[in-house]
C-alpha cells in the first residue's frame, strides 16, 4: 500500500484559455490532515472540484488510493471511500437531525427514497444515526429540525451525513467558513476527531484552523503550487508571505 493516497499528475483546468489550474503535483499522505491553501483566486476551488471530480480536468491525471479516477464520476469515486463532504446539500430542512442521518445511512446502503412508506425499516437505521449524531456532537439536536440548527450545527449536521457515506478518504470545503470563534473551535475539535483513521484534505481560508489542524499544507497561487510542508515551514517561505501580503486577503491571514 503506498504511502500515498491521492496523487496528481500535471493537473490543468483551464476555462476559455485562461489557466485556473496549472500543472499541479498534488501528494497527499495516507492518514494526514492535507491544508489546500492560497489567496483569492488562487485555483484552490477548482482544484478541489477537480478532485472531487466535479469539473474534468483539462489535462493531467488524478490517482486515487492506486486508481486512476481521472475520469470517474463524482458517485463512483464516492463509492470508493473518496467522499465530498457538503456534496450532500441535502440537508433536508424540514425533517429532523436524526432523520437527515438516517436517509444519508439509507443512502449509503443503496436504499430508495420511498422512505415514509418504510417506518420499520428506517428504524434500523437509528441506531448507527445515533451513533453519528453522537460523533459530532449533535445528541442532544436530534429531534430538531435540520432547518432551524444553527449555521455551525447544520455543517456539523452535513459532517455526520458525509461520514454515513464510510469515507476513507474526506475532502472538506472550507469547513468554518462564515462561522463564529465558537462554531471555528467546535468544527477544529470535530474534523480532528473524524480525521482519525482517514485521510483528510481541506481548503481553508482561516489560517489559524490550517495551522492548528494540518499536518501538511500545500499552497497554490495562480493555479500553481507556490509551497508544500508543514505550517511552520510555509509560513515562513518568504514567496508565500509575499502571495498573501500582495492579495486583497488580509482577512486570511
Ligand atoms: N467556471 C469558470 N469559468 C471561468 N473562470 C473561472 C471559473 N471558475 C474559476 N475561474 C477562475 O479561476 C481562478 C481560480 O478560481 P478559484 O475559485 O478556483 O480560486 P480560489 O483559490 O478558490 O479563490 P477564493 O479563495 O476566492 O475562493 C479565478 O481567476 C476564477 O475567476
Amino acid at each position: 500500500m503506498s504511502d500515498c493516497i491521492l496523487e496528481t499528475e500535471g493537473l490543468t483546468k483551464e476555462f476559455r484559455g485562461f489557466v485556473a489550474v496549472s500543472d499541479v503535483a498534488l501528494r497527499v499522505r495516507r492518514g494526514s490532515i492535507h491544508g489546500l491553501i492560497g489567496p483569492n483566486g488562487a485555483g484552490k476551488t477548482t482544484c478541489f472540484n477537480l478532485l472531487t471530480k466535479f469539473l474534468q480536468p483539462t489535462r493531467g491525471t488524478i490517482r486515487y488510493d492506486g486508481r486512476d479516477i481521472t475520469s470517474m464520476k463524482p458517485a463512483e469515486v464516492a463509492r470508493l471511500g473518496l467522499v465530498r463532504s457538503f456534496q450532500i446539500s441535502a440537508v433536508f430542512p424540514h425533517l429532523t437531525v436524526l432523520e437527515n442521518v438516517r436517509v444519508a445511512l439509507q443512502r449509503e446502503r443503496g436504499g430508495s427514497y420511498d422512505f415514509w412508506r418504510s417506518e420499520t425499516l428506517l428504524r434500523r437505521y437509528d441506531a448507527r444515526a445515533r451513533e453519528l449524531l453522537e460523533d459530532v456532537g449533535l445528541s442532544a439536536y436530534a429531534g430538531a429540525l435540520a432547518g432551524s440548527l444553527p449555521y455551525g450545527r447544520k455543517r456539523a449536521l452535513e459532517i455526520a451525513t458525509t461520514l454515513a457515506l464510510e469515507p476513507v478518504m474526506m475532502l472538506l470545503d472550507e469547513p468554518t467558513a462564515g462561522m463564529t470563534h465558537e462554531d471555528v473551535d467546535r468544527i477544529v475539535t470535530l474534523v480532528r476527531r473524524v480525521a482519525q483513521g482517514r485521510t483528510v484534505l481541506m481548503v481553508e481560508h482561516n489560517l489559524k484552523v490550517v495551522e492548528g489542524l494540518c499536518d501538511r499544507i500545500t499552497v497554490l497561487t495562480r493555479g500553481k503550487v507556490l509551497a508544500e510542508g508543514d505550517y511552520a515551514t510555509v509560513s515562513r517561505n518568504p514567496e508565500v508571505v509575499a502571495a498573501y501580503l500582495g492579495s486583497d486577503a488580509p482577512a486570511h491571514a
